[in-house]
């Protein structure tokens, strides 16, 4: 899964980067760094920081969004790095996202995902899985708008890490930085280190020459 921090996903692991090195090299030399890296004593390099982990965890959950233009995640983390709540933008349960609208230019305000979609952030708070989110961080794709603000700042979360903030402009992201400004709620952009992010589901398995058969075929008593 590629977790392009702007869009789209594909499905490796590690960065881009990575992959890139891994096709230009061939399978060979792959096998070469591999078994370099096996006699090594140091730690691998290039890992994730937090805050890119949080952020890219933020987007993965964004990919169950079924909203066709915007797919917006969200993730709250304690303040010693546990992640206690995730969220995406979604219709709220028991409203069919098949029966209900996912266009947005439609004269009927009633006929608009804007009046039944919930946002990724109001999601992850009312997802969370901790007693309260008291003191975390909001990671989250998207700048909150003002109704989100509004949830973020009685729930207690105290930093909000946005992506972007395309929408800086629109009257409800700036009611909401005066709202987070004013109840002591900080915000700051993540730029991450690596505009894209790949998953390869493959690449564990990538140091074996033969697979052994599936676990079912072994007698395990
Ligand atoms: N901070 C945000 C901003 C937006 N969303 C959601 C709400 C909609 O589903 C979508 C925005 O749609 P667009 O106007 O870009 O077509 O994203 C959110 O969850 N959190």
């Amino acid at each position: 899964m590629e977790l392009n921090m702007n869009d789209e996903p594909e499905v490796q692991i590690g960065t881009v980067n990575d992959n890139l090195k891994l096709c230009n090299t061939g399978m060979d030399n792959h096998h070469t760094k591999n078994k370099e890296m096996e006699s090594s004593n140091e730690k691998r390099k290039n890992y994730l920081s937090w805050d890119d982990f949080f952020m890219a965890t933020a987007f993965l959950a964004a990919q169950r969004s079924k909203d066709p233009v915007t797919q917006v995640g969200a993730c709250i983390v304690t303040l010693d790095k546990k992640i206690v709540g995730t969220g995406y933008n979604g219709m709220p349960i028991g409203c069919n996202d098949d029966d209900f609208p996912w266009g947005k230019n439609n004269p009927s305000t009633l006929d608009n995902k804007y009046t039944y979609v919930c946002h990724a952030e109001m999601n992850a708070v009312l997802n969370k899985n901790s007693m309260d989110v008291k003191n975390c961080s909001m990671y989250v794709a998207l700048f909150p708008c003002n109704e989100c603000a509004k949830i973020i700042i009685q729930s207690g979360i105290k930093e909000v890490v946005y992506l972007s903030d395309k929408y800086s402009f629109k009257p409800q992201m700036i009611a909401a930085k005066r709202m987070f400004n004013a109840s002591g709620v900080k915000f700051r952009q993540h730029i991450p280190s690596n505009q894209r992010l790949v998953l390869d589901f493959s690449k564990i398995n990538s140091n074996m020459t033969q697979m052994p058969n599936t676990p079912e075929k072994y007698d395990c008593k």
